[in-house]
Formats: C-alpha cells, structure tokens, sequence
C-alpha cells in the first residue's frame, strides 16, 4: 500500500500479528496485538525508511527509544534518542504536535515501537504522522545499513 504523507511517500506494510516467542510472555504480545487491531499503528520497513532518510527532502523524525544501555550497539544514523520511559516527557522537545513532519520510532525488535507509537497518537500527534520500524534496530542491523556508533566518553 502507497500512502501520501506530506511530501513523502511510504509504503505502508499490513497490519501484522505478533505471536509469542522466548523473549516476551503472552500479555505483552497480547497487549502490543491488541493495538494493532484497535488503533492500528502503520511500520515502515527498514529498506523504506533508508531509502525515505536518503531520498526525501522531508525527512521524518527518528526517534530511538530503546534503553541507553542499548546504545552501546550503535544506532540508526540521525536518529533521536528517546528512551521508552522518557517519550510522552520529552518528545516535545523533539518535535511539536503542530509539526507536519513524520515520526519514525524503533526498539530493537519492533514491538516497544508499537507501544511508543501509541503514546504518541494519545499525547495528540496525529496517527498519520507516525510510523514504527518494523522488526526495529535488528532488522536494519541484519540489512547491513548504516550504523552510528556512539561517540568516546571522555574521562
Ligand atoms: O520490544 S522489542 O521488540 O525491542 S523486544
């Protein structure tokens, strides 16, 4: 499905069902399952949203929201980080609710995204604006795309 976002054109993937793995216990597919088919937050994939950071002149808002001890591993180049806990507090300091442009959120694996996506639609930011990296950081890790790692601290 091609849908018109401003200036920019995704391809939006279907709606998919989590089914359970070893990582997470049933409530929390349950849950993320149950937004899916109640709000339904739109994915991205991590080739679409490669080609929209290369391609477009309006580039969406990425925003990172694993945890910062996940950082250690690099992340999408550009991207804001935001950590789950943090998002509903912060993001306006990121980008406003008035703002036209898209948001991009990712995890790891693509559910936390789904999760992070809905705060935002409740905070006020319209459905249309956001999308979540479908299989997140992993699956930009596995197509070989850029990775920013994350600078030196200084002692
Ligand atoms: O929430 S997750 O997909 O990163 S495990």
């Amino acid at each position: 499905m091609l849908r018109t976002l401003s200036s920019v054109n995704y391809r939006l993937q279907a709606v998919r069902t989590f089914t359970q793995t070893s990582f997470f216990n049933s409530r929390y597919g349950d849950l993320v399952n149950h937004i899916q088919a109640t709000v339904p937050i739109h994915e991205i994939t991590p080739s679409d949203l490669r080609a929209t950071l290369q391609a477009t002149s309006m580039w969406p808002v990425v925003i990172d929201v694993r945890e910062s001890s996940e950082h250690a591993e690099g992340k999408i180049p550009h991207a804001v980080c935001l950590s789950r806990g943090l998002l509903e507090r912060d993001v306006e300091k990121v980008v406003s609710v008035e703002s036209e442009r898209p948001i991009v959120v990712y995890c790891a694996g693509g559910m936390r995204s789904i999760l992070a996506a809905e705060g935002l639609i409740r905070l006020g930011y319209a459905k249309e604006r956001i999308l979540s990296l479908r299989d997140g950081f992993d699956g930009w890790k596995k197509e070989g795309f850029e990775i920013e790692m994350p600078k030196e601290e200084r002692k």
